[in-house]
C-alpha cells in the first residue's frame, strides 16, 4: 500500500479583535489601523497553510471577521477564552491542538507577518529538531515562532523580552536566514520594512487604500 506522508506541523495562530489589536500603528494609521490588523493575519494565514509541512491551522480568536477571513482560507478557529491574554490563549489552542493531534508538532506563530514566505516557513520548521524551538523576532528580542515537538509542552512565554525567556527556558533559537518569519509589524517602521520584503495580497490591498487616501488627502492624485 502506499506510504502517504501526514504533514507533521499544527500551527496555533493568536489574533486579538482587530478592534483593539496593533495599537502601536494607531499614531500613522488612525483610520486603517483594524483592517490592516485583520490583513496581516489574513496574509498570515494563507502563507502558513501553504507549506507543505503544514497539516493544520489553529487560529485563537474572538474576531468575526477573522474568523471568516481564515475559515475561507481553510484554517479552522479556536473561539478565545474570555480576556485570558496572550500566553493563555496558546495555551488554549495548543490544549486543542493535543486533544485532536496527539502525535503532531505544535508551533505557535504570531500574526503579523504579512511578509510571510512559505518556503521561510518551512524551512524554520524543518529545522525544529529540538524539544522546543524558536525564531527570535527581527529586532531581537521578541519571539514570532515557538515549536515543540510531540509530547512536549509548548510553554509559551510571549511578551516583552520573550526572545530572553524562551531561551531561558530552554528553548533553541533558530539560526536561519528567515526574515519573512522573522519580520513582525508592530510599528509603522516596520510595516514599512514589510513591504519591501513584498507583503501578501490582503496587506497589500489595505496599504494601496492607505497610499491613496494619503495621496489624494495631499491632493497629488485620487
Ligand atoms: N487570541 C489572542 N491573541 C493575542 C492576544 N494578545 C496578542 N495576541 C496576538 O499575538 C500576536 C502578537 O501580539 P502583539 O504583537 O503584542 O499584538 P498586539 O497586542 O495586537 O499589538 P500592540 O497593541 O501593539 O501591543 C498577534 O498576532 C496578536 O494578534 C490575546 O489576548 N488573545
Ligand atoms: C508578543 C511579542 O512581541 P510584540 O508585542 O513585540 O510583537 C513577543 O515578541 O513575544
Amino acid at each position: 500500500m502506499e506510504d502517504v506522508q501526514v504533514a507533521p506541523w499544527i500551527l496555533v495562530v493568536p489574533v486579538k479583535r482587530t478592534a483593539i489589536a496593533k495599537s502601536r500603528l494607531a499614531a500613522a494609521y488612525p483610520q486603517h489601523r483594524p483592517e490592516l490588523a485583520r490583513a496581516f493575519a489574513a496574509d498570515t494565514v494563507e502563507a502558513a497553510l501553504a507549506s507543505p509541512l503544514v497539516r493544520t491551522v489553529l487560529v485563537v480568536t474572538d474576531d468575526p471577521k477573522v474568523a471568516a477571513d481564515v475559515t475561507a482560507a481553510g484554517a479552522r478557529v479556536v473561539p478565545d477564552l474570555p480576556a485570558i491574554g496572550l500566553n493563555e490563549a496558546l495555551d488554549h489552542g495548543a490544549a486543542a491542538a493535543v486533544a485532536e493531534f496527539p502525535d503532531a508538532r505544535i508551533a505557535a506563530l504570531s500574526a503579523d507577518l504579512p511578509a510571510l514566505r512559505p518556503d521561510e516557513l518551512t524551512a524554520a520548521l524543518a529545522a525544529c529538531v529540538a524539544d522546543r524551538s524558536f525564531v527570535i523576532d527581527q529586532p531581537g528580542t521578541g519571539t514570532t515562532m515557538l515549536a515543540a515537538a510531540p509530547g512536549v509542552a509548548l510553554d509559551p512565554h510571549f511578551g516583552v523580552g520573550s526572545a530572553l525567556a524562551h531561551q531561558a527556558s530552554g528553548a533553541v533559537p533558530l539560526d536561519l536566514a528567515i526574515p519573512s518569519v522573522r519580520r513582525d509589524v508592530d510599528t509603522a517602521a516596520d510595516l514599512a520594512d514589510a513591504v519591501q520584503l513584498g507583503v501578501g495580497p490582503r496587506t497589500a490591498e489595505v496599504m494601496s487604500i492607505v497610499l491613496g487616501a494619503v495621496i489624494g488627502s495631499e491632493g497629488l492624485a485620487c
